[in-house]
């Protein structure tokens, strides 16, 4: 047999804490890991009835009870303190009659574990988070004109440094890629990048995805909270598209995270703290917003510290070549064809204005190459708006005829900048099922003329 001494030496060696109580409740002993744990000495607790300890306040709930009372093993979780979380398993001991001769529990601290679990759960989310705002690597090699040429330059040269950058520049002119390609050449190129359109969401789940929120933030919030994208940004860029469209409510609280690189998630009391490159993009003149009030002035100039503008597909004429036989080769390579630019179409799409810039000749090619009956792409399938200086020369076309020729190449084009009849129809201001009507229409037409 073990002497009480050698007893307690072994007990005292384990890192678990450990409470022995005779079969009526009362405390024999404890070894040094449990007053570790709660804080309590073994001479406060020696002789205690378990009740007492309970009643002078040293724990919530008694487990030696709880054994008393079921005579079986008892496990369960309590708090000790404000930030102890312990893990407690009771267990009883009988004697040959079968009574209970001495209850021994085992504590165990599982705060750390379940922080670890937490910070688990947490990076999880933001791995998630990072991902689905990610998007796809573009890895195309792209065409720089002349006119983009010093554009690129100059965002090549201050990429490394941690300057927050302004890209300015109509719908489809490459900000997206130009940002993605100034976090590549940058010190954070190994970190996320995290892009967000603040034009796509209303203001309160903008706040949500941006800050995040705790369990229990409002009705209808997630039970395990959410990371915001300030925190999934950390040691990488957050890109902040359609920057001019940022609620005035949001674009104070985004100037108090760029000056103090941390923020409150939303329903929550402690700060977060977070470090990210910056990079806006705008369609917008913000001067302009600013002008209006809509816009604060002392965001802009923290975010403008190097402005950059990419010109319009119209303005970089040369371009156009080199990308339409780009993208012919792209989705040739996808399709499976072998598809041909007759040299007068490439010439047509030189002159034209190209409203969506590269993201319509993008989905134009795509058009054309998909719809080709023959390998040579020709004129005859270009869409009206590249032909429209023909129809308006047409002698004998009726007012109304050309009215109708105008409003096909509206919608044309408008299909090709937003590539889906709802979006289209939305941004041309009619219903989607006028749009469909009108187009089935003028394909009925066009195949009773062939
Ligand atoms: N220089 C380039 N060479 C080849 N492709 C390009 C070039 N610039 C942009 N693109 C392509 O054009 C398309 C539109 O570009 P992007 O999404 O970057 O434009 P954007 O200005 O961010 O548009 P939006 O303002 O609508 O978000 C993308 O598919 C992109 O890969």
């Amino acid at each position: 047999m073990i002497s009480g001494d050698n007893l307690q030496r072994i007990i005292d060696a384990m890192s678990d804490g450990v409470y022995i109580t005779d079969g009526n409740g009362i405390t024999l002993t404890v070894n040094k890991a449990y007053e570790r744990i709660s804080g309590i000495p073994r001479q406060a607790l020696t002789g205690l009835h378990m009740s007492e300890v309970v009643q002078r306040g040293y724990i919530s709930r008694s487990v030696t009870l709880e054994v008393l009372k079921e005579q079986g093993p008892v496990t369960l979780t309590q708090n000790i303190g404000e930030c102890h979380q312990i893990l407690v398993s009771g267990t009883p001991m009988f004697d040959r009659e079968g009574r209970i001769e001495y209850v021994l529990t085992t504590v165990r601290d599982v705060t750390e574990l379940l922080q670890a679990k937490r910070a688990e759960e947490q990076l999880e989310q933001i791995l998630h988070v990072r991902e689905h705002y990610s998007g796809e690597q573009e890895h195309e090699p792209f065409i720089i004109s002349r006119a983009t040429q010093q554009c690129y330059d100059l965002a090549k040269r201050v990429a490394p440094t941690a300057a927050k950058i302004l890209i300015q520049g109509e719908t489809g002119t490459g900000k997206t890629l130009l940002a993605r390609t100034i976090h590549e050449y940058s010190s954070v190129a190994k970190g996320p990048f995290i892009e967000l359109n603040c034009a796509a969401m209303p203001e309160s789940l903008l706040e949500a995805e941006l800050f995040g929120y705790v369990p229990g933030a409002f009705t209808g919030a997630s039970q395990k909270g959410k990371t915001g994208l300030l925190e999934a940004a950390n040691n990488g860029t957050l890109f902040l598209d359609e920057i001019g469209d940022l609620p005035l409510s949001l674009q104070a609280k985004l100037l108090k995270v760029i000056a103090e690189n941390r923020f409150i998630p939303v329903g929550g009391t402690q700060f977060k703290r977070t470090n990210f490159r910056l990079i806006s993009a705008t369609h917008h003149d913000l001067h302009q917003l600013v002008a209006q009030q809509r816009f604060r002035e002392d965001l802009l100039y923290r975010l403008r510290v190097v402005p950059l503008e990419l010109p319009p597909l119209r303005e970089r004429a040369e371009e156009i070549e080199a990308l339409l036989e780009h993208y012919l080769h792209h989705f040739n390579c996808k399709y499976e064809f072998d598809c041909r630019w007759q040299r007068e179409v490439i010439e047509r799409m030189q002159r034209y204005a190209w409203p969506g810039n590269i993201r319509e000749l993008i989905n134009l090619t795509e058009r054309l190459v998909v719809t080709a009956e023959q390998s040579l792409i020709t004129t005859a399938q270009l869409p009206i708006e590249l032909g429209v200086n023909e129809s308006y020369r047409s002698p004998g076309l009726s007012l109304k005829d050309q009215v109708e020729r105008l409003e096909q190449r509206l919608i044309e084009q408008a299909m090709a900048m937003y590539g889906t009849t709802r979006q289209a129809a939305t941004a041309l201001g009619i219903d989607q099922s006028t749009l469909v009507k009108k187009q089935k229409r003028w394909l009925n037409q066009r195949s009773s003329y062939q």
